[in-house]
């Protein structure tokens, strides 16, 4: 039997008491699903709850949010059998980006005795108009154990009629102490001081090759290429245009890591979703390589999203090319003037976010008033 044992809070407030959070994630691909269920986990702990995170592959978790994990937050298998749940059920259920809980958590919640968890369904992250649309939406189960139970959609977002985006309480505070070791970190990767950073997480963009060939040859820049592991890696290995720029490849490394070398790079390509969040908040150029969708839909939401950034045309450009909107021989030349054309855009945007209340704020309040 598993350890359910009430987990000490740290922070709960009289406004948020302390309650049980029961996390599901599936993992479909790459890393982004344990990725933000994971820092989601990680900040309602961080806030005083207690979060039980259900997953069907935690592998990732070895790297990216290695043991021993914060008091109040626990990790257990995918369950199928009744013995695998507590006696008691939690206050809140959240299913991350549409995976079903398991049926045998639906039948749990349909026949508890005492007050049934708030069950909501946390979506992806889109700059799309559904989301404010859809956001806060409740949607009636129809059939199978649950039917006629209710589950809520929260959709995150990038303005303040959605859930916006995790943003830690302590944030602040660790960006301003990496900013004073921030020289030291890049001379620990062999970057001077007037050398462009650019850290490459992406997947295969078509455009990859012109990139590198107009690092090699763009003296001004004087380009550094940190390629993180995995598709990334593999992606610049193949290609004979990598050679002249002698790119350092990183190891996998945990999240906290992984937003130190966004906030010490000057350029940062991103993917995927959670990556992206943490490159806003870093406030350096970034570009986004978004998850690709068979029927195009990724093109929409990635112009969703360039318009709420008020994305300078070069920053347009470059994200169209780098996402195979159009030619990747389209590519903008990457020049000094344009990057920071491009931060002070990033910049802008962060600090609209800042001012919005952030995801872990909203989903409390939110399960508070549906309980
Ligand atoms: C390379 C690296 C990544 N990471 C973390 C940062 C992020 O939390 C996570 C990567 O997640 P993402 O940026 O979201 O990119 P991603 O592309 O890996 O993830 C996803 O994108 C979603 C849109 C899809 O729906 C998912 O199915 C998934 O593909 O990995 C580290 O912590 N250390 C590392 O060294």
């Amino acid at each position: 039997m598993l350890d359910f044992l009430p987990l000490t809070a740290t922070t709960a407030t009289p406004q948020h008491p302390r309650l049980t959070w029961d996390i599901f994630c599936q993992v479909i691909d790459n890393f982004g699903d344990v990725g933000v269920c994971w820092r989601t986990a990680a900040e309602l702990v961080e806030r005083g709850q207690s979060v039980r995170l259900w997953m069907d592959d935690a592998s990732a978790l070895q790297w990216m949010a290695p043991p021993p994990h914060p008091q109040g937050l626990s990790v257990h298998g995918w369950p199928t059998a009744r013995a695998q749940l507590p006696d008691v059920l939690g206050n809140v259920v959240i299913e991350a980006f549409g995976c079903e809980i398991p049926p045998v958590m639906k039948q749990a919640i349909a026949q508890s005795p005492s007050k049934l968890p708030v069950w909501i369904n946390l979506e992806y992250l889109s700059a799309e108009d559904y989301v404010e649309r859809c956001h806060r939406l409740p949607s009636r189960i129809m059939s199978g154990p649950a039917a006629g139970l209710t589950r809520w959609f929260f959709y995150p977002g990038f303005t303040p009629a959605t859930g916006s985006v995790v943003r830690e309480q302590n944030l602040g505070a660790r960006q301003q102490d990496f900013a004073a070791r921030r020289g030291q970190w890049r001379a620990a990767h062999g970057i001077q001081d007037h050398d462009c950073a650019v850290s490459l997480f992406c997947y295969e963009p078509a455009a990859l090759p012109q990139l590198l060939d107009q690092l090699g040859s763009v003296s001004a820049l004087s380009p550094q290429l940190l390629v993180t592991p995995g598709r990334a890696a593999a992606a610049v290995q193949a290609l004979p245009q990598a050679e002249p720029l002698k790119p350092r490849y990183l190891q996998p490394c945990p999240q906290p890591q992984f937003d130190e070398m966004l906030w010490a790079c000057d350029l940062n390509l991103v993917r995927g979703e959670d990556s992206l969040v943490r490159a806003l908040w870093a406030g350096q150029p970034m570009v986004w390589h978004i998850y690709p969708q068979h029927d195009n839909a990724h093109h929409d939401k990635l112009d969703a999203f360039l318009d709420w950034l008020n994305a300078p045309h070069s920053l347009r450009a470059f994200h169209h090319a780098w996402n195979g909107m159009t030619s990747p021989q389209t590519l903008p030349l990457l020049t000094p003037e344009m990057l920071r054309e491009w931060q002070a855009c990033v910049q802008a945007a962060r600090e609209s976010l800042a001012t919005q209340s952030d995801l872990i704020a909203q989903i409390q309040a939110f399960s508070a008033e549906k309980r």
